[in-house]
């Protein structure tokens, strides 16, 4: 076998396969539920302690950002997973954070705290993954909405707030898109205006958000259809304490990886009812899991293949597969028998990210088209140097190269980072046989 290593990074993981997974881990916070609960401690203009904040590059990249724009964080000595977000005494800014600010995606976020501190915000297009075309226009309409005026131009686009309209803001919009739910609703706070949304997304990362406000007052009714959101009539004295919560993303990863080397572990630290649909999955192919309070014991060591086929279908929907967890549990699928069928319409590239890395570890994957493809298991895959190209292939390639024959490298260690602050090590204390390399 020959390993190519990526010329790409630096840096790469190296993994082979070896004995079951076992024992427990707690997984991190979650890197998109802390953006926006950080991007709405911001809005807030008042102090808010943030816990269980992910040490993850682009959570540290937006706490960058808001001190760059005028707030001020602190933590506790040795203690960087609690940060106090509080506006600062020096002039805001609230252009100027061009570099940054384009490299995540979340620096969207951003857009309601800048009004608040500065009555515009200017900021370039914002960056991330790179999974297709990833627009914005939701996001202005909600802006437009508060009565905003919003330019665009090549390099990016500023918003800026306008007369305020009277009463409740009523707007519907026309797909569940996740960041412009929370922009309407941080926008609201921002306005200290009720707020009315059609079809809004109500993931775990915006119901956080929703029930963080209820700790300064605000009171909201989450239907399928409509959102209700009433500012508090009073404002208390104390610094609301906010918990972001364990990542669901990073406990379907690990779930995924115990499952594929047939191990038995426990991750702790996430709301089994955050995973559902990807526990659905991993028991349509005949993997035990249990439930426990704030953790998922994984029981890959009592598996026995049910050849069902898996349909795969991230959604936007109340209670759906979320894009995210669909690459992982791809990389998962490959090893088990039946005709699987996997499809993300919301994330249009990542498709063609994840197939050609798999592909080079000789996955046979069929693209039925861009955001849709079929295969058949079980595959056994050969180690190969592949690409990270974004955070979620680079999860799926970590399963697929936990059970493949020989070495797998892995490069785009930063994209890994940017979602994870240490997923390798997670996998590490489990007992996989991983290691970062730097040439
Ligand atoms: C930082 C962060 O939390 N990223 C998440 C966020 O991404 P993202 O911000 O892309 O997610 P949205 O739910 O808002 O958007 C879903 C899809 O609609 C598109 N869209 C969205 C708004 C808009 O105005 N116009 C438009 O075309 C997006 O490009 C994307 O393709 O939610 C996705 C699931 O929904 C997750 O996979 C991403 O991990
Ligand atoms: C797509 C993702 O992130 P972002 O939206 O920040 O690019 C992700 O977390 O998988």
């Amino acid at each position: 076998m020959s390993t190519r290593v990526p010329a790409v990074t630096s840096q790469v993981i190296a993994i082979r396969p070896g004995r079951p997974l076992a024992g427990a881990v707690t997984v991190d916070g979650s890197k998109n539920a802390a953006l926006p609960l950080i991007a709405a401690a911001a809005a807030l203009l008042r102090p808010v302690r943030l816990d269980n904040v992910p040490a993850s590059s682009d959570v540290q990249t937006l706490l960058d950002l808001l001190r760059q724009a005028g707030w001020n964080t602190a933590h506790p000595v040795g203690d960087s997973r609690t940060v106090l977000v509080l506006p600062g005494e020096a002039a805001p800014k609230a252009n100027g954070l061009d570099e940054d600010a384009s490299s995540i995606r979340a620096s969207y976020y951003l857009v309601p705290a800048l009004i608040a501190l500065c009555g515009r915000a200017g900021l370039p297009w914002p960056g991330g993954c790179r999974i297709g075309d990833r627009g914005m226009e939701q996001h202005f309409k909600v802006y437009e909405a508060f009565g905003d005026r919003v330019r665009v131009d090549d390099r990016g686009y500023a918003v800026e707030a306008g007369k305020a309209v009277p009463g409740p803001v009523s707007l519907a919009l026309p797909f569940r898109s996740r960041g412009a739910t929370i922009a309407a609703v941080l926008r609201a706070v921002v306005a200290g205006a009720p707020l009315r949304l059609g079809q809004p997304n109500l993931s775990p990362e915006v119901l956080c958000v929703l029930d963080a406000l209820t700790a300064v007052g605000y009171a909201y009714r989450a239907g399928e259809r409509v959102l209700t959101l009433a500012p508090p009539s009073s404002v208390s004295g104390d610094a609301p304490v906010w918990k972001v919560p364990g990542d669901k993303i990073e406990a379907g990863t690990l779930a995924c990886a115990v499952a594929a080397t047939g191990g038995t572990a426990r991750i702790e630290g996430v709301h089994g009812s955050d995973i559902g649909p990807l526990i659905a999955a991993l028991n349509r192919m005949g993997i035990p899991t249990a439930e426990e309070t704030e953790a998922l014991a994984v029981h890959g060591r009592d598996t026995q293949p049910t050849g069902r086929p898996l349909r795969a279908m991230a959604t936007l929907a109340p209670n759906g597969l979320d894009a995210d967890f669909e690459p992982p549990l791809l990389g998962l699928a490959l090893g088990f028998p039946g005709t699987h069928l996997f499809s993300d319409p919301i994330n249009p590239g990542r498709h063609s990210n994840l197939i050609p890395q798999l592909a080079r570890m000789g996955g046979e994957i069929t693209e039925l088209s861009s955001t849709e493809c079929r295969f058949t298991g079980p595959q056994r895959l050969t180690g190969a140097g592949v690409e990270a190209t974004d955070i979620r292939t680079g999860s799926a390639l970590m399963v697929a190269g936990l059970t493949a024959r020989g070495v797998t490298t892995l490069g785009g260690v930063d994209q890994i980072r940017r979602g994870h602050a240490d997923l390798p090590g997670k996998l590490l204390a489990l007992g996989a046989d991983i290691c970062e390399v730097t040439p």
